[in-house]
């Protein structure tokens, strides 16, 4: 064994890990197919996805997926945080087989470190949308958290996402309308939904000068995208009647107006007002957008499972901090209390390894799987995320981590760029 390099083929017992039902060797599959020539209908370079995806993208959607607050700068410190931290290896580790990449989430157990992050609208990437991003999922046997926003229904999404594991991303509608509230999380626990993240860095859309300049809002269209969960709710489907006296197919771009204010209400909460979902809501609760410290320890106070370290993507406030600079100190402080999950600038394998080194439990995959969905629909969510596992099942491999457990994929395994 020792002599084999991981670009040889080697039929290694299946790792105990593996789930019986799912064995996916990425290692093994990826190599095997390079070694007999296979081209793959999408490449393995994650940098060429976003091109690539863009050159067979509309302009408003590019502008969308691709735009970011202001002048990009918080966008541009997310990827650029990862360059701050190198991943140092270390030499016969004795590894019993490869890496294990399982963790145990908001009390779930998963097979892999990764979940799809909530991406609103995505029937402008694709018509087949979220129904072919969570097949994709239950196929690679990764969490779908499905958006407000989105452009298929719950019920839709949870049978697109079959036996998978899916979570519910609220966009949380004004204290004044807590029974559309409740409707939708009743609807999401009925439809197998386990856990709800909440996410709290966008009651109202950030400054984006890509939609500005395209004139684009994908809900403000007479065809509105991104409203399914509205349209099909009855909750609001009975007080739109009551207000207009019409069906909302009667006037779809009335209705897709007042369902935007609805979940994008402005900020309109406090960390009081988290006590109501807690009471219509018996699973986990992650709040989704944490930046700072005191907003961490506030979220443990408040008694929820779990935290995203996120900014959104770097499309909300502009001039930010980059995401992964923040999480050390917030797994400091609130690490050993909740869950600390991480997203924002998620890009390779590495990137997740440097993420859970520094005490991410997960982390939320976003843009790459978008452009994998705008060019190959779910077969290319699904290579995406294949891709990015594959990458960091050898990249543990090869830097001597035997698992992804914190005893083994621990601080110790980065070096600070700037101490050396
Ligand atoms: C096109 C797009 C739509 C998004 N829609 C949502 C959403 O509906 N709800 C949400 O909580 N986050 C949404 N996000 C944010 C993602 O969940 C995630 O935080 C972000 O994409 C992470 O940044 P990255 O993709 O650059 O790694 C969206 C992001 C993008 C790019
Ligand atoms: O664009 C976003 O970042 C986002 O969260 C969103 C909001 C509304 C519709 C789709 C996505």
């Amino acid at each position: 064994m020792a002599q084999q390099s991981a670009h040889q083929v080697v039929h290694r017992p299946k790792a105990e890990h593996h789930d019986a039902a799912n064995p996916v060797e990425y290692e093994n599959s990826i190599y095997q197919r390079g070694l007999h020539y296979e081209k793959p209908s999408l490449t393995f370079r994650t940098t060429e996805w976003q091109p690539q995806a863009e050159a067979v993208m509309s302009a408003q959607s590019t502008g969308y997926v691709s735009g970011n607050a202001g002048t990009g700068e918080t966008y541009r410190k997310n990827l650029a945080a990862f360059q701050k931290w190198s991943i140092v290896p270390s030499r016969l580790v004795p590894t019993p087989s490869l890496p294990d990449l399982s963790v145990t989430v908001l009390d779930e157990k998963l097979q892999f470190p990764i979940a799809v992050a909530p991406v609103g609208v995505q029937r402008i990437f694709n018509p087949d949308g979220e129904a072919a991003s969570a097949a994709a999922a239950e196929r690679e046997n990764v969490p779908f958290i499905m958006s407000t926003a989105s452009s298929t229904s719950i019920e839709d999404v949870a049978k697109a996402n079959g036996d998978g594991v899916r979570w519910f991303q609220l966009y949380w509608p004004s204290r004044e309308h807590d029974d559309l509230t409740i409707s939708m999380l009743e609807r999401a626990k009925k439809a197998g939904f386990t856990a709800l993240f909440v996410t709290l860095d966008t009651y109202i859309l950030g400054w984006r000068p890509s939609d500005m300049d395209n004139g684009y809002n994908p809900f403000l269209r007479s065809d509105p995208i991104g409203v399914a969960i509205g349209f099909s709710d009855p909750v609001f489907r009975s007080q739109f009647k009551q207000r207009h006296d019409i069906e909302v197919e009667d006037n779809m771009g009335l209705a897709a107006a007042e369902w935007t204010k609805t979940i994008f209400p402005g900020l309109n909460k406090s960390w009081e007002d988290v006590a109501f979902l807690k009471q219509h809501w018996d699973g986990p609760i992650v709040l989704k957008g944490i930046q700072n410290v005191t907003d961490a320890r506030k979220a443990v106070e408040v008694g929820v499972q779990g935290i995203v370290v996120s900014n959104h993507g770097g499309r909300q406030v502009d001039g930010g901090v980059g995401s992964l600079s923040m999480l050390p100190r917030i797994v400091e402080a609130v690490g050993k209390d909740i869950d600390v999950l991480f997203d924002s600038g998620i890009r390779c394998g590495a990137d997740i390894a440097k993420a859970m080194a520094l005490g991410a439990k997960c982390c939320l995959i976003g843009r790459p799987y978008v452009y994998g969905l705008a060019l190959r629909g779910g077969e290319g969510v699904s290579h995406v995320l294949k891709a990015l596992l594959g990458d960091l099942e050898l990249t543990l491999h090869l830097a001597g981590i035997p698992s992804t457990s914190p005893e083994h994929l621990t601080r110790e395994k980065l070096v600070r760029e700037d101490e050396l």
